[in-house]
């Protein structure tokens, strides 16, 4: 239901991340063009496999992921964005990707989904190539993308139904699943209001109506959060947990460590478009925070000096 890629170009594939060879998938693949991350780990879930390496798994992906990424690499020009990213989402879990501004979680997530072509690698969800089949993966898969425009000369009453019809669903059905969707996200109000016209919040909501109307088995949410007053972010929580509890896959990006620590099951940490950790949050954050953990496996800290200038009063 967007009208074009993200930001990204189209598809530029020309030149791969490495002079011939494609990267390899694996936890921290190495390449010269980008720093080495400072600290790599990969931890096991158990039930579950490994959720990180994807030798294990079939061809076809590890039979209970809901989305298996296998050594994704993208590059725009010289800037290598997302460098080899393996992961296992297992299927019914709540699945956090979290990492710095720029460390690729909107490309990998774009390739994921099928709005991004990959330089290299794979991306099935439930089994379906998202690249080879796209038809099949697309049916099973919500979207909610960061930066793409969506038809806003539509209201969102319109643009929601118009999400529905474009999956072929039954026009009563989607009439009151619509009416559903737009009560639980408290859009009714403005159900008659052209797109154009909502507040930041308001888009990312009619957005993620437009993802959830056909019922998906996978959701991928990129920054759901953001701009979402925190009574709403409530109620789409509560949405997203009941789903999930249902034996929905839900994947989030967020910068809000505390809500990824709260509301997910599983954790993903990216960074130079890498994976730095994965697997439960338990597992990951290892008895500190997560927001600790984060900033122990990115490095950076706080920086105090300098901006003299703005402590002269
Ligand atoms: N179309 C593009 N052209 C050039 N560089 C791009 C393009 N899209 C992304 N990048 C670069 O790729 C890197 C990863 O960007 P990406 O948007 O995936 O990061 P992110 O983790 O989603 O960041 P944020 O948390 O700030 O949203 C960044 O350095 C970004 O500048």
């Amino acid at each position: 239901m967007f009208m074009t890629e993200p930001r990204h170009e189209p598809t530029p594939t020309s030149a791969p991340p490495q002079a011939s060879a494609p990267p390899q998938a694996s936890a921290a693949p190495q390449s010269p063009a980008t720093p080495l991350a400072p600290e790599t780990q990969h931890v096991d879930q158990p039930g579950v496999g490994n959720l990180l390496l994807p030798s294990e798994g079939s061809a076809e992906g590890t039979p209970l992921a809901a989305l298996s990424i296998r050594g994704l690499a993208k590059r725009f020009g010289e800037k290598i964005a997302v460098d080899g990213v393996s992961l296992e989402v297992p299927a019914g879990s709540f699945y956090g990707m979290v990492g710095p501004n720029g460390a690729g979680k909107t490309t990998t997530l774009s390739m994921a989904t099928g709005l991004l072509r990959p330089d290299f690698g794979t991306a099935l969800v439930h089994g379906m190539d998202v690249w080879k089949q796209p038809l099949e993966a697309k049916k099973l898969m919500g979207v909610l993308p960061d930066g793409v425009r969506l038809f806003d000369r539509l209201t969102g009453e319109q643009l929601v139904t118009y999400s529905g019809l474009l999956r072929g669903m039954d026009r009563d059905v989607v009439g009151s699943r619509v009416s559903e969707l737009l009560a639980a996200l408290d859009l009714e109000a403005d159900a008659g209001t052209l797109v154009v016209d909502y507040s930041a919040g308001m888009t990312k909501k009619i957005a993620l109506a437009s993802a959830l109307i056909h019922a998906p088995r996978l959701l991928v949410l990129d920054e759901p959060f953001e701009s979402v007053d925190p009574v709403s972010a409530a109620n789409i929580r509560g949405i997203l947990e009941s789903y999930v509890s249902s034996g929905g896959t839900v994947i989030v990006s967020s910068h809000v460590m505390d809500l990824v620590q709260r509301m997910c099951s599983h954790v993903a940490v990216v960074a130079g478009g890498r994976v730095l950790a994965a697997g439960s949050v338990d597992e990951v954050r290892n008895g500190s925070t997560l927001e600790e953990r984060f900033v122990q496996l990115v490095g950076g800290g706080h920086r105090t000096e300098g901006l003299e200038w703005l402590r002269t009063f």
